[in-house]
């Protein structure tokens, strides 16, 4: 368990199986055969397939993977849009597996809230109306959950478009929408479905500077479904990278890039520029005599690009990474070239020198 006490979201050996009798799956020999085989000596496709991990709270929990590699069938299945073929699954403590449709129903409402991609809102009702329908469903009188929808509507950064209805609106406005819609029902979880896959670039990063600051100002927990390796990157706290329908690493983006597991993940992040991801924390060497007395102090969660930024300003040969005043390294010119250089992530690892 972490630091955070019970984590929102406790999967184990969880299983989705689509196809003819797909519970006798798991567990079986056919179990551990590759894809195509599975569908052609059962019929069946193993969407989710054996796959634990734990949502800790106040975290961004980002499921990346390519199309077809199981993440929406995933992430349906954390509140049974999509019913498990096999494994336990737990909210805040609580089975999922177990609840009936009454607690299902106040799950998906009031627990954990979703927002898709198409914003699924009410054409004929206004912004406000959109915002304050989630609080409507809750029971809460017409005055109380107009002030609270106008609340979120300036929280989104929509104040003053509360009366358009959603054809005024650009595709990002709308999906801003439907982020304040989830929010009001103040859900233990958002869960995001690909929400900015349509938009276009520049506002695609304006939403995830949103998710970014939400996520900063109330710490709240998030679920994220993504193909995009930069949104990933940038919007995770960890991030579970899936191919056919199993995790093949859950980690930080720092372990992510620094460390992949595999060739698989390696090919994933090869062509991500690894000085914006990694940290003088993996980059830095112990100090020798005499070093640790001169150079920009930086945190030991500072990227190694900052630190580039640092050295380059100051002038000194290396920078120093300082915690609570206590020296925990240094990052040299090589160490940081090493870094740019691709030369490993890890102490250790390092070929180049200058
Ligand atoms: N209802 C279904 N019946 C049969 N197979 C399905 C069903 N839903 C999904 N699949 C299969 O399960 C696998 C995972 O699909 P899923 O939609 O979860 O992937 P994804 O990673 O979310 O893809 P995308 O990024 O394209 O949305 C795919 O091979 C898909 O064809």
């Amino acid at each position: 368990m972490s630091e955070a006490g019970t984590p929102v979201f406790s999967v184990r050996d969880l299983w989705k199986v689509f196809g003819p009798k797909a519970d006798r799956i798991p567990g079986s020999e056919y179990a551990a055969l590759p894809p195509a085989e599975l569908r052609e000596r059962t019929g069946c496709t193993a969407a989710v397939r054996d796959v634990s991990f734990d949502v800790n709270k106040g975290e961004v929990f980002v499921v990346m993977g390519l199309s077809g590699s199981g993440k929406s069938t995933l992430v349906r299945c954390l509140t049974r849009l999509i019913e498990p073929t096999s494994g336990t699954l737990a909210i805040d403590g609580e089975d999922v597996l177990a609840m009936d449709t009454t607690r299902l129903r106040e799950l998906r409402r009031h627990r954990a809230a979703m927002v898709f991609q198409h914003f699924g809102l009410l054409p004929h009702r206004t912004v406000l109306d959109n915002v304050a329908y989630g609080l409507e469903i809750q029971g809460l009188g017409k005055a109380e959950r107009r002030a609270k929808a106008a609340e979120l509507v300036e929280k989104v950064g929509l104040a003053g478009l509360e009366n358009r209805r959603p054809a005024q609106l650009s595709g990002g406005q709308q999906q801003r929408v439907g982020l304040a819609r989830a929010l009001a029902v103040d859900p233990s979880v958002l869960l995001f479905d690909e929400p900015f896959s349509a938009l276009d670039p520049l506002i695609r990063r304006e939403m995830q500077d949103e998710v970014v600051r939400l996520h900063r100002e109330e710490g709240r927990t998030m679920v994220f479904i993504t193909h995009d390796l930069s949104e990933a990157l940038r919007l995770g706290t960890r991030i579970a990278l899936m191919r056919d329908g199993g995790i093949v690493q859950l980690g930080t983006p720092e372990e992510i890039v620094g460390s992949p597991a595999d060739d698989y993940v390696r090919e994933f992040v090869r062509d991500v520029p690894r000085e914006q991801v990694l940290t003088v924390a993996t980059a830095m060497r112990p100090p020798t005599s005499g070093e640790g007395e001169n150079g920009p102090a930086l945190r030991p969660g500072a990227t190694v690009s900052e630190a580039i930024e640092a050295v380059a300003r100051s002038g000194d040969p290396a920078a120093r990474v300082m915690e609570d005043g206590r020296l925990l390294g240094v990052v040299d010119h090589a160490c940081l070239l090493g870094v740019v250089a691709g030369a490993g992530g890890g102490p250790g690892t390092r070929e180049v020198t200058v």
